[in-house]
C-alpha cells in the first residue's frame, strides 16, 4: 500500500501504513469488510439503487459506510496532493513526486486543450476533474495494493518451502551492485540500477511462476462481443452486446503449455534450463495472463513487474533473510475475482543471514 500510495501522491501525501499500525489496521478492516459483498453493486446497480429508495438494502449498510470513510480518505490525499503541487517552488525531492496524479492532471488538461466541448468526457472528468481524479485513484489502490500484496505473500510462501532456492536466490540477489544487503560493504542507501534487478533470472522466474499458479486475480474477466457478430477461438458468429469471460486461474492449467499445471516450477521460466523450443517459449508467453490483455488490462503490469515494486521487496527481503513457515493453514486460493489465501494470512519466521 505504501509503494502504491508513494507512486500516486509522492511519498509525504501517501500513506505511512508501515509505520503507523492503528491506521493500517482500521484501512484494512474497512477494505475486507466490504469484499464480499461487491457482488450487487457491481452486477446489478440499478436494481441495487431502486431497492434502496424503498429502504432495502441488498448489501448491508455498513457496507456503504466502509465505502465512504475509505473514499473520504482517498480524496484528503488527493487534496492534500493537489495543494502540494500548486505550492510555489518544486519539491526538489524525487521521492515526493506524485507521478500518477501529475499524468492525470495533465491528461485532463490535454483533453481540455484539444476536445473541449466536444469531448467524450466533458460532462463527467472535464466538468468535475477532481472527483474523477480521486475516483481514479481508489481505483488504482484497491487494484494494485491487493494484488501485489497477494503476490508476494504467494512467492513468500513458495521461497520458504524451498531453502535451497532461497540459497541460489539470495546468491543471485547479492551479484547486484550496490546489493541490498545490509551486511555488505557495497550495500549503500541507493538502489541498484532498475535494469540490473530486471534482468536477474531466478528471481523474475519465482515471479512470473507464482503470477501463473496463484494469479491475484484468478476470477472471470468480462468482456461485450462488439457489433455485428465476432468469432473467439472455435465459436464463430458470436452475436455483438454478449458477455464473454474467461479466467486466468483456468488459463494458466492448460496442460499443453503448461506441462504439470498444478506443480510450482520456476524452471519454466529460466530459457537456458528448460530446454523449451522456440515455439514452446512463445506458447508459454502467449498463455500467461496474470495481468489480462487488451484494452483493460492492467495499466499496472509495468509498475508491479518492471517499475520493480515486487522485485524489489524480495530482493530486499532475501538479500537479508532466510524465511521459515510457522502457520500456512488455509494457504489455499478461495475462489472469486480478487484472491488471497483462504485464511487471509500466511506466518513466517525471519532468520537473519
Ligand atoms: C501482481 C500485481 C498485479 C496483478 C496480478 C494485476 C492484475 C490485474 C488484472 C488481471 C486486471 C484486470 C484487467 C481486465 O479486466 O482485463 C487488472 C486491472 C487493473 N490494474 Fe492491476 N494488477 C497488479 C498490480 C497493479 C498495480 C500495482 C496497479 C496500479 C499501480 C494496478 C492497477 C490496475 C488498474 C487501474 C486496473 C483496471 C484497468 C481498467 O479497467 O482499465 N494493478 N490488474
Amino acid at each position: 500500500m505504501d509503494f502504491i500510495t508513494a507512486y500516486q501522491f509522492g511519498l509525504k501525501n501517501g500513506s505511512n501504513f508501515l509505520q503507523n499500525e492503528s491506521e493500517r489496521r482500521r484501512w484494512f478492516s474497512l477494505y475486507h469488510s466490504r469484499k464480499t459483498y461487491t457482488f450487487f453493486n457491481q452486477e446489478l446497480p440499478r436494481l441495487t439503487k431502486f431497492f434502496k429508495l424503498l429502504g432495502i438494502h441488498l448489501c448491508p449498510t455498513w457496507v456503504d459506510e466502509a465505502n465512504r470513510e475509505l473514499e473520504a480518505w482517498c480524496k484528503e490525499c488527493c487534496d492534500a496532493t493537489t495543494a502540494s503541487m500548486n505550492q510555489t517552488g518544486k519539491d526538489s525531492d524525487v521521492s515526493n513526486q506524485p507521478v500518477v496524479m501529475e499524468a492525470m492532471f495533465a491528461g485532463i488538461a490535454k483533453e481540455t486543450k484539444t476536445k473541449g466541448d466536444e469531448s467524450v468526457l466533458h460532462s463527467t472528468t472535464l466538468q468535475y476533474p477532481e472527483l474523477s481524479i480521486a475516483s481514479e485513484m481508489i481505483d488504482h489502490l484497491a487494484a494494485g495494493h491487493e494484488t501485489s500484496g497477494i503476490t508476494l505473500t504467494y512467492i513468500s510462501w513458495n521461497l520458504s518451502r524451498d531453502l535451497a532456492l532461497q540459497d541460489k536466490l539470495r546468491k543471485e540477489l547479492l551479484t547486484l551492485c550496490p546489493n541490498m544487503s545490509l551486511a555488505s560493504p557495497t550495500s549503500t542507501k541507493s538502489i541498484c540500477n532498475p535494469k540490473d534487478l530486471d534482468s536477474l533470472p531466478i528471481l523474475h522466474a519465482v515471479i512470473m511462476e507464482t503470477l501463473r499458479l496463484h494469479a491475484a486475480i484468478p476470477g472471470s474477466l468480462p468482456r461485450v462481443t462488439p457489433y455485428p457478430s465476432c468469432t473467439l477461438g472455435p465459436y464463430e458468429n458470436i452475436p455483438g452486446g454478449v458477455r464473454v469471460q474467461a479466467q486466468g486461474h483456468s488459463v494458466h492449467r492448460n496442460a499443453e503449455v503448461y506441462p504439470e499445471p498444478e506443480k510450482w516450477d520456476y524452471t519454466r521460466w529460466l530459457d537456458d534450463e528448460n530446454g523449451y523450443t522456440e515455439d514452446q517459449r512463445r506458447e508459454r508467453d502467449r498463455w500467461f495472463w496474470a495481468f489480462s490483455s487488451g484494452g483493460r488490462m492492467c495499466v499496472g503490469s509495468n509498475f508491479a513487474m518492471h517499475g520493480l515494486e515486487i522485485k524489489l521487496v524480495i530482493a530486499a527481503v532475501y538479500s537479508n533473510f532466510r524465511t521459515h513457515i510457522v502457520n500456512d493453514d488455509g494457504i489455499e486460493q478461495t475462489d472469486g475475482y480478487t484472491v488471497g489465501p483462504a485464511s487471509n494470512q500466511l506466518i513466517l519466521r525471519f532468520e537473519k543471514v
